[in-house]
């Protein structure tokens, strides 16, 4: 986050008098910037474009990773850390720190160093710390939690998710949920307890839930009000509606997730006026722990919380992170994929029954063939056509069989399957 359009007056503190009347680039290397009664901002500036990056590293004050100087560093230089100790030492007696301060220091090195730096000075308890990216590479030092709304909000998007107490909330008591929430108790992740619903119109599905162990209350609301992390798991028809409705109750300190179809990240941050979201598309074998799951973060979701919803989803089957884009493709093949298998199980089996097995048999032999092939496809790393090659023997039966498949055009009935629902996925979206 920024800090928008608070700023009431500058202060340029930490440079000897001749530079301050005169900025240079060096003086704008290192300044405090006084953003409102109780706020400051220490601007690192020094790290925040190539141009300064390249500057300052002529100038010996920081010292650069010679392979990357966009992610990694080498930290402050010895110059940089006596900027630092100049600029901490006007921040105490400026007694900014003096009671409470937060500081939050961004994801590179220089800022997390410079800011152990200004929080010894001026004894700014680690506790105080945030690893969260307000802004790539600078330094914020706020002398209070409650600055303002803004500072407020900052706060409360930087507060962690606290992992080992956290309640998980589902907004939409359905099939999805119902499996995810089986497979997080089975899974031992999370205990029941820690999980809330609230049934809409079908009182059948609150014995579903409370017989995993789930608290069922009679309202969204009260699942938001009691939840760390909430998942909306409504059909994407009505999931604007439901996500507009709660609004008012979202705090930013709460992790929201969706796994509605068809519905970007974009919407439902705008409709949440909440950034902090997780769009996720699991599938149904979340149940039995063998879900495939793709993730994607939000504007201001933090690694802790993608950290957070990848342990989830990965104690209930495999998590990939990808670019949001490729998600209608995803729910086309992974979402909507176990479907297409039951079907092929189903049809499996009724085979099996023409061919003279009792149905039982039929229907067992059909899934453990399914598991099996699957299992041996991950496992073995080879391609599946390589397999498939080693189970048809010359003027053998599976060549047969694979020859009515290629017949009734099997691969290209599954490829336009796994098409048109990807171009569902993007039709939901757009209406
Ligand atoms: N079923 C699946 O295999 C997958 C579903 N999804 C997504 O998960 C979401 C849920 O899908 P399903 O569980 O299959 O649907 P579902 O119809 O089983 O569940 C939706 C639930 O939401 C409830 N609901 C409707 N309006 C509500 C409201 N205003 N407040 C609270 N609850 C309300 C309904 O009563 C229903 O129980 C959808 O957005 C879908 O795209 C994603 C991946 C796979
Ligand atoms: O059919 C649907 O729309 C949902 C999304 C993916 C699986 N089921």
């Amino acid at each position: 986050m920024h800090v928008h359009g608070i700023s009431t007056s500058i202060a340029i503190f930490p440079f000897p008098s001749s530079t301050r009347a005169k900025p240079t680039n060096l003086n704008r290397s290192l300044e405090l910037k006084l953003i409102d009664r109780h706020c400051l901002l220490i601007s690192l500036a020094f790290s925040t474009t190539p141009f300064f990056l390249a500057k300052f590293e002529t100038m010996g004050i920081i010292n650069t990773n010679p392979v990357s100087k966009t992610t990694v560093d080498n930290g402050l230089s010895e110059v940089g850390k006596k900027q630092t100790v100049r600029s901490a030492l006007a921040l105490k007696e400026m007694r900014v720190c003096k009671g409470s301060c937060w500081i939050w220091p961004s994801i590179t090195q220089r800022p997390f160093q410079a800011a152990e730096i200004i929080a010894s000075i001026n004894g700014i308890n680690h506790s105080y710390f945030f690893s969260f990216t307000l802004s790539a590479r600078k330094l914020y030092v706020y002398k209070s939690r409650v600055c303002n709304k803004e500072t407020q909000e900052a706060v409360a998007m930087a507060t962690p998710i606290p992992i080992d107490t956290f309640n998980l909330g589902f907004i939409g008591a359905g099939k999805m949920a119902e499996s995810i929430a089986k497979g997080v108790v089975k899974s031992g992740v999370l205990p029941a307890s820690r999980i809330r619903t609230a049934v809409h119109n079908d009182a059948s599905r609150k014995e579903v839930f409370s017989s995993i162990g789930v608290k069922v209350f009679d309202t969204n609301k009260e699942v938001v009000e009691d939840s760390n992390v909430i998942i909306f798991s409504v059909k994407p028809q009505v999931v604007k509606d439901v996500v507009l409705q709660l609004t008012p109750v979202l705090s930013k300190k709460q992790l929201l997730v969706s796994v509605a179809a068809g519905t970007n990240l974009s919407e439902l941050q705008e409709w949440a006026g909440h950034d902090r979201f997780i769009r996720v598309m699991p599938n149904t074998p979340a149940a039995v722990g063998e879900a495939a799951s793709v993730m994607s973060l939000g504007t201001t979701a933090t690694k802790e919380d993608g950290e957070l919803v990848a342990n989830l989803f990965g104690a209930i089957g495999k998590i990939w992170t990808v670019n949001e884009k490729l998600f209608d493709a995803v729910t086309g093949l992974s979402g909507s994929g176990p479907a297409y298998i039951f079907l092929a199980i189903d049809a499996m089996a009724d085979g099996g029954v023409a061919a003279g097995l009792p149905r039982d048999l039929a229907r067992g032999l059909a899934c453990q063939t399914v598991l099996g092939a699957a299992s041996m496809t991950i496992k073995t790393g080879k391609h599946p056509g390589q397999l498939k090659d080693d189970v048809a023997s010359p003027g053998g039966t599976t060549i047969a069989g694979i020859h009515e498949l290629e017949k009734g055009g099997f691969r290209g009935i599954l490829m336009n399957a796994i098409v048109a629902a990807a171009k569902r996925g993007r039709e939901l979206s757009q209406s």
